[in-house]
């Protein structure tokens, strides 16, 4: 597997990539006709904020599985055209919080207390003006936070710690999250009318673009500051200089620009506006955490596993990652395994059935997709993952319904199922076929039924599946036709509906049947349905 690192990443980042085992290309800085000449080659890309992986890019990236954003933003990333093809774009949305909440706090009170000019004026000049750089205290004051996330959340504790009164706007947040970190929530205008400092600290999205334009501007307290560490293209910068020119606001502190490097932005040049070059995650600390954290995501995607912070694939909250990730691991073997054994319905209408301990799991979207992905996986196998796996079924006109049924059992006193349930119908005859499974006691998938018989297959492995009448002999036409084929039967499991009638036979092999054994196996009288398939 080769991965692209075209931002500079932290060496922590780059050790643990060459641990696991990837080929590793540090290009950054590369020029857009080389990135797009030669993403081709790699299975994944790192970027931070430089490199745009625009549709372009990510058309020409055959191979890509996944694009790593070492931070939080990923605006410069067209995740929907990722999403399309099936690359998952992971990032470490927690690694820079702390980082860029603590420069909001330094980029505030250097505009608040002037200290750049300050600076420059004695470092530079060797000018001693103590009365030309008053400045005002943040202590008492109104600050007015624009999306409260983690950034926001964080400055909020450590504005409050200033004596500050905190105010927010974030249209995803509920009054009472807000008033925990001890914030009013307003509406925005109410917002610009009552800070004394604005902060912005929402994503850039096309709703949040030039959410603060020359408009909003005009209903800014006067005299007010505005600090913004999230993106530039949040603030109209035409209108911002505007205003910071006509006095209208007091000053500005900007860690990030609508285009970057900024070239001739009228904001450099303005004598009330504090500028660094997006330097918000620029802490050792940050840098570290952001490239270890992208690179273990990184290779869980590689490996074809499930990345914990991926932003194109139905979110686990951290606290039920761990309840919930073996799960996932069985909606995908699960999903594989249905159309190994069924082929995808003509009908175009899988359900899949949640119960017991599932039946009301917050995760259900996450494990539909995963379901999904492991129900497409044998017919696309390159071009699926969670991330287009529910766009690729509808496209398909396949119809997923998800059903939630109680906890024990579905009608009183019936003994419970497995925990989760793939079912179709097939044909036009309405036979429904399924399979089902849940955990075993350490947590590993099982598949507990095949079209309601009983089967108990825990270990990860090849599958000869198929139905017979259950009369002596068979079993043993099958073993000794394996057996001339040296395939070694590992395990073999029966599920009957009664002695004599049909039967379920269930073998695992240790290795792949080829298709000439598979038709000879299919030639054995009173035997049928027999088909290769994976747990
Ligand atoms: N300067 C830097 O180096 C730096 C570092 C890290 C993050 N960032 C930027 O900061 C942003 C926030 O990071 P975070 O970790 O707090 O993200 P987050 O997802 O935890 O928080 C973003 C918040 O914005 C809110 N939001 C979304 N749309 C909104 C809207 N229209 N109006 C108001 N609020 C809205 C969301 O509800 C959420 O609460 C990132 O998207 C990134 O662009 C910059
Ligand atoms: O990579 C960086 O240093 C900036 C990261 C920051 O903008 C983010 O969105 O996480």
């Amino acid at each position: 597997m080769r991965v692209l690192v075209a931002d500079p990443l932290d060496e922590a980042g780059l050790e643990r990539l060459r641990q696991g085992g990837v080929e590793l290309d540090v290009r950054t800085g590369l020029p857009r006709a080389t990135l797009l000449s030669r993403i081709g080659e790699y299975e994944a890309v790192i970027v931070r904020s430089e490199t745009r992986i625009d549709a372009e890019v990510v058309e020409a990236g055959r191979r890509l599985a996944v694009i790593g954003r070492a931070g939080v933003g990923v605006d410069n990333i067209d995740v929907e055209a990722a999403t399309r093809r099936g690359i998952v774009v992971v990032n470490a949305p927690e690694a820079n919080t702390i980082s860029a909440a603590e420069h909001t706090l330094a980029m505030m009170l250097a505009v608040a207390r002037r200290i750049p000019w300050a600076h420059h004026a004695l470092a530079q000049e060797r000018r001693w003006e103590r009365r030309r750089f008053v400045g005002v205290q943040l202590a008492g004051k109104t600050l007015g936070l624009v999306g409260l996330g983690r950034i926001g959340s964080e400055v909020a504790r450590r504005a409050r710690a200033f004596g500050m009164h905190v105010l927010a706007y974030d249209p995803y947040v509920v009054p009472e999250r807000a008033a925990e970190t001890g914030v009013e929530l307003v509406e925005l205008e109410d917002l610009l009318g009552r800070s004394d400092f604005i902060s912005i600290h929402c994503p850039l999205t096309a709703r949040t673009r030039h959410l603060i334009d020359a408009e909003r501007l005009r209903r800014v307290r006067p005299g007010a500051y505005l600090v913004n560490c999230a993106r530039g293209g949040i603030v109209d910068e035409a209108a911002l200089a505007e205003a910071l020119r006509e006095g209208r606001l007091a000053g500005a502190a900007l860690d990030v620009f609508a285009e970057e490097p900024p070239g001739d932005n009228p904001l450099l040049g303005l004598p009330n506006v504090v500028v660094t070059p997006h330097l918000g995650a620029s802490t050792q600390e940050a840098q570290s955490a952001a490239a270890l954290a992208v690179a273990e995501e990184v290779l869980r995607v590689l490996a074809g596993d499930v990345p914990r912070h991926a932003v194109n694939v139905p979110a686990i909250s951290p606290d039920r990652w761990a309840w919930a990730r073996p799960y996932l691991d069985l909606g995908r073997r699960l999903g594989r395994v249905f159309t190994e054994l069924f082929g995808l319905p003509p009908a175009g209408r899988i359900e899949i059935v949640y119960r017991r301990e599932l039946a009301h799991a917050p995760e259900s979207e996450a494990l539909t997709a995963a379901t999904l992905w492991g129900i497409l996986s044998p017919i696309t196998p390159e071009g699926v993952s969670m991330a287009n796996a529910r766009l690729l079924a509808c496209q398909r006109g396949i119809e997923v319904v998800e059903s939630h049924s109680r906890p024990s059992g579905d009608r009183p006193g019936q003994e419970a199922g497995p925990a989760m349930l793939v079912q179709a119908q097939l044909g036009g005859q309405g036979q429904t076929v399924s399979v089902g499974g849940d955990l075993g006691p350490e947590r590993r998938p099982r598949l507990l039924t095949i079209d309601g018989y009983r089967v108990h297959i825990e270990e990860p492995g090849h599958l000869l599946v198929s139905e017979h009448m259950d009369r002596p002999g068979i079993i043993g036409t099958v073993g000794t036709l394996l057996g001339r084929h040296r395939i070694n039967i590992a395990y073999m499991q029966l599920g009957r509906d009664r002695p004599g009638g049909q039967a379920v036979m269930v073998l695992g092999v240790d290795g792949p049947v080829p298709e000439d054994v598979l038709r000879q196996l299919r030639q054995i009288p009173d035997l049928w349905n027999m088909r290769a398939a994976e747990w």
